[in-house]
C-alpha cells in the first residue's frame, strides 16, 4: 500500500446529535424525482414552439419571395446573411435549408439565377444549399433560354467552386442555344465561370491574352509624350521601353487615408505566394510574401482622386483602372522579379483582359540603405520609394502583346521601415461593373 487510509472522522457528540436529523432530510429528498409538470402543460409548450417556428418559416418564404420578385438584391443578401450558415443560430441556417427547399420547385429560371448569384455573394458555402441549387438548375437550365439567368447561375456556381460536370454541361448547352441575344459581357462572364470550374466553354475558344492595337498604340503614344508635355514627368527610361517617374505625384494626404482605409476596413490580407505566368511556352515564376488590400471603396474621396488623376495622366476611361491594390512589406518582406500581365491561362482575363499599364505609387519613404527599392532589371534601373511618388510603366508593347522587358521586382526591406505602395492596374478594356457583380482579384 502506497497510500496510508485516511483517518476516519470523530465528530463530538453534541454536534452529531444536531446533525442527524438535518441529514436525515437531506438524504430522503435526494432519492425523490423533482415533481412532473402536469401532461397538458408540456404538450402546450412544444405546441407554442412549434407554432412559432411554423410562423417564423412562413415569414421567411414571404420575404424571399418578395426579394426575388423585385430582383432586390440588397434584401435578399440581408436575408441569407441573416439565416445562412454562418450565422450565429444554427436553427437559422435550418429554416433557410427548409424555407429553399419548399420555394426551389416552384422557382422560374430567372428566379433562380438571381438567387444563386445572391448566395454567392452572401459567401454562403454550405454543401447542402449548392446541392439543391444545382439540381434546381439543372432542371431549369433545360428549359430556360434567357442568357442572363444562365450566366447568372454559372457566376453563382463559379464563385463557390461548385465543380458538378452535369450541371456545367447542362449550363452551355443552354448558352449555346442564345448566344446571339447575349450580351459581350454576359458571354465573358460566361466563359470566365466555366474556366474557373475547369470546364471550358467550347463555344468561346481561348481569351485573348493582348490589348486592341490601337488602344495599346495611343497609350505608348501617351508615354513617349509624357515627359515633354508635362514638366512634372521624369523619364527614367525611353529606350526601349518607356519608364517615367513623377516625384509628389499623390498629395500625403491622400497616401495616409488610403492605408488608413485598408487598417480601418481589415482589408489586409498577407500573401504568400508563388506566381507563375505562363506565355508561348515559357514560364515565368516569382515569389512575394507581403501583404495586399484591394480598395474597392470607389466613393472614398482619396480612392476617387487618385483613380481620376491616373485616368488624366494616362488619358484613359476611368473605367479602365482596376479597384486600386496597396501592398506593405515589413522587414525581409519583398516581391521577386515578374511581369504585371496575366497568365495566358488565367480565367480573369474573360472579364478583365489584360493589364496594359501599371502605375505604382509609394505610400511611404523608404530612405537609401533600407531596402525596398522597385527594381528594373533589362532595364538597370531602380527606385528609391519615396512617399507620394509614382512611377509608371507599359506592359504591354506599342501593338499589345504582353511586354517582358518591364520585368520588375520589389527588393527586400531591411531594419525596422514599413513599405507601403500601391499598385494602380490600367486594363485595356472596360472593367465589369461592380454593381452587378463583385470579382474576386
Ligand atoms: O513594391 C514594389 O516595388 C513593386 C510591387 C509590384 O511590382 C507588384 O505588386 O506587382
Ligand atoms: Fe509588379
Amino acid at each position: 500500500r502506497l497510500f496510508l487510509p485516511p483517518p476516519s472522522a470523530t465528530v463530538p457528540d453534541v454536534v452529531a446529535e444536531r446533525l442527524e436529523p438535518i441529514q436525515r432530510k437531506a438524504a430522503a429528498t435526494a432519492t425523490q424525482a423533482p415533481p412532473e409538470p402536469p401532461q397538458e402543460m408540456l404538450v402546450e409548450v412544444e405546441e407554442d414552439l412549434e407554432n412559432a417556428a411554423q410562423d417564423y418559416l412562413v415569414d421567411l418564404k414571404q420575404e424571399i419571395n418578395d426579394a426575388l420578385r423585385d430582383r432586390n438584391e440588397t434584401s435578399m443578401v440581408t436575408i441569407l446573411n441573416h439565416y445562412g450558415p454562418r450565422s450565429e443560430d444554427a436553427w437559422l441556417a435550418s429554416l433557410l435549408m427548409q424555407a429553399l427547399r419548399d420555394l426551389l420547385p416552384g422557382m422560374f429560371g430567372a428566379e433562380l439565377g438571381f438567387l444563386v448569384m445572391t448566395m454567392a455573394y452572401s459567401e454562403i458555402r454550405a454543401a447542402p444549399v449548392w446541392h439543391a441549387l444545382a439540381d434546381a438548375a439543372v432542371e431549369a437550365a433545360l428549359l430556360e433560354t434567357h442568357p442572363r439567368t444562365i450566366t447568372e447561375m454559372a457566376f453563382g456556381f463559379a464563385w463557390v467552386q461548385w465543380q458538378q460536370p452535369d450541371l456545367f454541361a447542362l449550363l452551355q448547352v443552354a448558352m449555346s442555344s442564345c448566344t446571339k441575344t447575349a450580351t459581350d459581357e454576359q458571354k465573358r462572364v460566361f466563359a470566365w465561370a466555366c474556366t474557373r470550374v475547369g470546364q471550358p466553354a467550347k463555344t468561346f475558344g481561348k481569351p485573348s491574352f493582348k490589348v486592341e492595337k490601337d488602344i495599346a498604340s495611343k497609350l505608348w503614344d501617351r508615354f513617349k509624350g509624357l515627359p515633354s508635355r508635362a514638366k512634372e514627368v521624369k523619364a527614367l527610361k525611353m529606350d526601349p521601353v518607356p519608364l517615367l517617374m513623377m516625384p509628389e505625384a499623390v498629395p500625403v494626404m491622400h497616401c495616409d487615408a488610403l492605408v488608413k482605409l485598408a487598417n480601418d476596413q481589415n482589408l489586409w490580407v498577407q500573401s504568400s505566394e508563388l506566381m507563375a505566368t505562363h506565355l508561348g511556352g515559357e514560364m515565368f515564376v516569382s515569389a512575394r510574401n507581403s501583404s495586399t488590400a484591394v480598395l474597392s471603396w470607389h466613393s472614398n474621396p482619396s480612392v476617387k482622386a487618385v483613380r481620376s488623376w491616373a485616368a488624366q495622366t494616362l488619358d484613359v476611361p476611368e473605367s479602365f483602372i482596376a479597384p486600386l491594390q496597396l501592398v506593405r512589406y515589413t522587414e525581409g518582406q519583398q516581391i521577386g522579379s515578374h511581369m504585371d500581365w496575366h497568365d495566358e491561362r488565367d480565367a480573369g482575363l474573360w472579364v478583365f483582359g489584360q493589364r496594359m499599364a501599371t502605375m505604382l505609387v509609394y505610400l511611404s519613404t523608404v530612405p537609401k540603405g533600407s531596402g525596398g527599392e522597385t527594381h528594373f532589371g533589362s532595364l538597370g534601373v531602380s527606385v528609391q520609394p519615396q512617399k507620394g511618388s509614382a512611377i509608371l510603366w507599359p506592359n504591354v508593347n506599342d501593338i499589345g502583346s504582353p511586354e517582358k522587358r518591364t520585368i520588375h521586382s520589389g527588393r527586400p526591406v531591411e531594419g525596422k521601415k514599413v513599405k507601403y505602395a500601391m499598385n494602380i492596374w490600367i486594363y485595356g478594356r472596360k472593367q465589369p461593373d461592380d454593381s452587378w457583380i463583385r470579382w474576386p482579384r
